[in-house]
């Protein structure tokens, strides 16, 4: 029997990722979950579940969550409480599927304590990834994706001598506006930017992978999961999403993996690794599927694509600016106080007005995150 946390359980991940628990009664139990705000969800899956604790977002919900489930549930609340979600004593797994980098101090408390982290919150990896990667080397843990593209990357490196690696290929659907010009993307609206041709995931991460920053995150991700340089990264636009990503050997040979788009296998993946499950779903039918499509990936169409290379090609607290930007954009644009083309100005203006340090202690990060936020926040009030 695994144990498992999830931070996030009320998420796109987090469900899907309780509904792999599920499945397999006989070898995982959830043993702790965190979420946000979502009161019913969270009181419906505690009540199913019956975690030893729960954590949300604020104390008066705590106290309003502790009415309606069971009495033997601890109930937390706050980044404290994601904390002891993290670090229950009982937890093999944590599932990291909180949305934004407010799953770094979490995850890093879970490496301390030895436990095996299963990865979908690509934030913390891109605001501190060297630190990430540090402590869980220290403590022997391993950092399993979750991310479809980095758990193909996974999957294809099985087996497999990493120094005879040439190059990654990351997949990139092109988002909601693929077939957009730059020019048409001046009045897109909201609503259309939530249309993710392939995926239905939360909204932060739709909105990224619309402007691309999402493989731009993902790039950094791939970067520090797989000790890969930033030259040896390519990103290749793929309609359909079936091809989760590639690997280019130095023989030549590239591996793949594929399937239809359904996030429960990485999920599964992570939690059952080495091992495969079973999972009754249709079959990829490639004669059904017919065509898959392919093309460069342009970064004048894409400048967030661009600002994502750049800014780990820069490294120290430069992807921290990066993604603190970009999550204070993103959710300014969620709520209709900026343009979808402010989102790139924002970052860019951002990352323009901060002088990297290098080789950044935590706090540095945590410092520099905060500045980015606030600097971020003035410049789309200029917008
Ligand atoms: N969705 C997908 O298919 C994929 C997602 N990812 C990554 O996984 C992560 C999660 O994405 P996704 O599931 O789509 O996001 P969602 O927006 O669907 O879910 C986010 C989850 O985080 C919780 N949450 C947000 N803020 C806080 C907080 N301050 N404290 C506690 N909980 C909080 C939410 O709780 P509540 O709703 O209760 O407020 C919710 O459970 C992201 O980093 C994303 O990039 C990666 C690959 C695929
Ligand atoms: C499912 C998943 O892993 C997402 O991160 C996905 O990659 C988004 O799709 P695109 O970024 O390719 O549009
Ligand atoms: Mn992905």
């Amino acid at each position: 029997m695994k144990n498992i946390a999830v931070l996030g359980s009320t998420g796109s991940i987090g469900r899907q990722t309780l509904e792999v628990i599920a499945s397999h009664p006989g070898s995982f139990r959830l043993v702790a979950m965190a979420a946000g705000t979502n009161a019913d969800l969270i009181i419906e899956q505690a009540n199913k579940f019956q975690p030893a604790l729960v954590s949300v977002s604020t104390k008066e919900l705590a106290e309003r969550v502790k009415i309606h489930i069971p009495a033997h549930t601890k109930v937390v609340y706050g980044l404290e409480g994601l904390i002891e979600v993290a670090t229950h004593e009982d937890v093999h797994t944590l599932v990291t599927a909180v949305v934004g980098s407010i799953g770094l101090k979490p995850t890093l408390a879970a490496i301390e304590q030895g436990k095996q982290i299963a990865l979908a919150n690509k934030e913390t990896l891109v605001t501190a990834g060297q630190i990430v990667m540090e402590l869980a080397a220290k403590h022997q843990v391993s950092i399993l994706p979750v991310d479809s593209e980095h758990s193909a990357i996974f999957q294809c490196l099985q087996g497999e001598n990493k120094s005879q690696v040439e190059k990654i290929i990351l997949t990139a659907s092109g988002g909601s506006f693929r077939h957009k010009s730059r020019e048409e993307l001046v009045n897109v609206s909201l609503e259309d930017a939530l249309k993710h041709p392939n995926w239905s995931m939360g909204p932060k991460v739709t909105i990224d992978s619309a402007t691309m920053m999402n493989k731009g995150l993902e790039v950094i991700e791939a970067h520090w999961l797989f000790s890969m340089p930033y030259d040896n990264i390519e990103v290749l636009l793929h309609d359909e999403s079936i091809i989760h990503s590639m690997v280019v050997f130095q023989d030549s040979a590239v591996m793949a993996q594929l399937g239809t788009p359904d996030m429960r296998v990485p999920i599964q993946y992570a939690l059952t690794y080495p091992e495969r499950y079973p999972f009754f779903t249709p079959r990829l039918d490639l004669a059904q599927v017919g065509c898959l499509h392919f093309r460069e990936a342009d970064f004048n169409r894409y400048p967030c694509l661009r600002l994502a290379f750049e800014a780990g090609k820069t490294g120290g607290t430069m992807p921290t600016v990066l993604n603190a930007a970009n999550e204070i954009a993103v959710t300014q644009f969620l709520r209709s106080e900026i343009s979808f083309l402010d989102i790139e100005k924002v970052i860019e203006e951002t990352m323009n007005q901060h002088e990297p340090i290098a080789n950044p202690t935590l706090e540095e990060i945590e410092e520099v995150d905060r500045w980015a936020r606030e600097r971020a926040k003035s410049i789309e009030r200029r917008c």
